[in-house]
């Protein structure tokens, strides 16, 4: 055992250099893996997480690893990949995780949300040099960081990166990654345990870590526990120079209802958006993706994705996953004929998407995180309110519907009532530049062509 532990490292970059792998491909599947134990001549070789895809693995390069450590210990092993979960009934379990990848196996980060796999394009190259400073530099340079944007972005994949960088270079590190969901759901739980030591716990876990990422923090919007908690715990880490990295979908001054103190807590360090990939950084994204997965497709249908899949990159791999599964399952070659009936319910390019009013008050509601109920609601509000008249405006603007139309979606409302809300959006569209940001941002969630 202690040889194989010894020579880990060098037998990964062993393999790493017989099979010409490329760093991404590296990094991605062999550099998180780590020795478990050894049973007579059966090496167990731990898997970190589930989402890495210890079938692939397996297939992949088993061989390679076991000619590798035939190579350089003179053993010949039988080798099993094995889970965390099944690594548990080894009772002196030692595992060694090769140098570069302690500290990220005992986070809870996706190993495949590297610095390394992330491509960088027009689209994110602020939020990627703001990323790549704070991880070099926690607590130090831009705090919190703010990264904002569309849904399937990158910005998870971002923020765990530097999560991943600061564990590889301080392994000792405590880095947290949480989504507010969770963070909501965890206050939730300590508040119903009611008994002061679930919160104390709670506090233990997140005012003492060195770094801490909460995704999707618009979601504590109108949580007033999960806000107040999120509140103490940013001061306390904040004044102790702990990192502190946020997610949302929309700049803090767009998140009208949030509490101005934890909004400009928001605003304190830096706020870096990710837009849209544009055509070149989409093709590099499939590329970089293939390359990761070991499989390869033809230009002509990599750029049939690549041009029609524009404002999702989730959706983009989705694409790619689909053709890449396909091709394995049924063993055929992917040609357009193929790619274009196996997407045929992700992109049909002959029909663009429909903008209907109901389509506008869904996608307002939903930026502004309330109800459609709340929407047609009698509710005057300006929480309420706004959006609602946003959506007049939008509905005008993006869609043939006449006002009569608008209004009868909008809760029955009448002709008058419209005009006014379109008129009140129209002149702080021409007179505010913030509030002619916020409906660009919310146009290109409608119609992201
Ligand atoms: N620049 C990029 N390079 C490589 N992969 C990327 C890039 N941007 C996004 N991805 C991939 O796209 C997928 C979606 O990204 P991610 O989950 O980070 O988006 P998100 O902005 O956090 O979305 P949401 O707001 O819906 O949570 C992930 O698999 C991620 O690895």
């Amino acid at each position: 055992m202690e040889l194989i532990l010894e020579k880990w490292e060098e037998i990964l970059r062993t393999v790493k250099e017989e099979h010409e792998l490329t760093d991404i491909s590296f990094n991605a599947w062999l550099k998180p893996l780590s020795v478990c134990n050894i049973e007579g001549s059966k090496l167990y070789i731990l898997v970190p997480s589930e989402q890495m895809g210890i079938n692939y693995i397996t297939k992949k390069y088993k061989l390679p690893i076991k000619v590798a450590i035939a190579e350089i210990t003179g053993i010949d092993y039988d080798l099993e990949f094995i889970l965390p979960e099944q690594a548990d009934r080894f009772k002196s379990f030692k595992s060694k995780t090769s140098s570069f990848s302690q500290g990220t196996e005992k986070s809870n980060l996706n190993p495949n949300y590297t610095f390394e796999s992330f491509v960088v394009g027009n689209n994110n190259k602020f939020a990627h040099a703001a990323s790549l400073a704070v991880a070099e530099s926690p607590g130090e340079v831009y705090n919190p960081l703010y990264i904002y944007g569309g849904p399937g972005l990158g910005k998870t994949h971002l923020m765990q990166s530097i999560g991943h960088f600061i564990l590889q270079q301080q392994p000792e590190k405590k880095v947290i990654y949480v989504t507010s969901e969770e963070f909501t759901n965890e206050v939730i739980d300590s508040i119903r345990n009611g008994n002061a030591s679930a919160m104390t716990k709670l506090r233990d876990k997140y005012r003492t870590v060195d770094v801490l990422m909460i995704d999707d923090v618009q979601f504590i919007i109108g949580k007033e526990s999960t806000q107040e908690e999120f509140f103490h715990t940013f001061n306390v880490l904040h004044s102790a120079r702990k990192q502190i990295i946020l997610s949302s979908d929309k700049p803090p001054k767009e998140m009208e209802t949030l509490e101005e103190r934890i909004r400009s807590r928001f605003e304190w360090g830096l706020l870096a958006d990710i837009g849209y990939p544009d055509y070149e950084t989409r093709m590099a994204i499939l590329r970089r993706k293939e390359e990761i997965d070991g499989f390869h497709l033809d230009d002509e249908v990599l750029d049939y994705i690549a041009i029609n899949i524009k404002s999702n990159i989730r959706e983009l791999e989705g694409a790619l996953n689909k053709l890449i599964a396909f091709s394995n399952l049924e063993d055929t070659v992917i040609t357009m004929d193929v790619a274009v009936r196996e997407l045929q319910n992700i992109i049909s390019p002959d029909k663009p998407k429909e903008i209907t009013p109901q389509l506008v008050i869904e996608i307002v509601a939903e930026h502004f995180n309330i109800s459609t109920d709340q929407m047609i609601s009698k509710n005057r509000s300006s929480e309420i309110a706004k959006p609602r008249q946003i959506a007049m405006y939008l509905c005008k603007n993006m869609t043939s519907a006449q006002l009569e139309t608008i209004g009868a979606l909008l809760g029955g409302r009448d002709h008058s009532t419209i005009i006014h809300g379109i008129k009140k959006i129209t002149e702080e569209y021409q007179n505010d530049e913030n509030f002619h940001h916020l409906i660009e941002t919310i146009k290109k969630k409608i119609n992201p062509n």
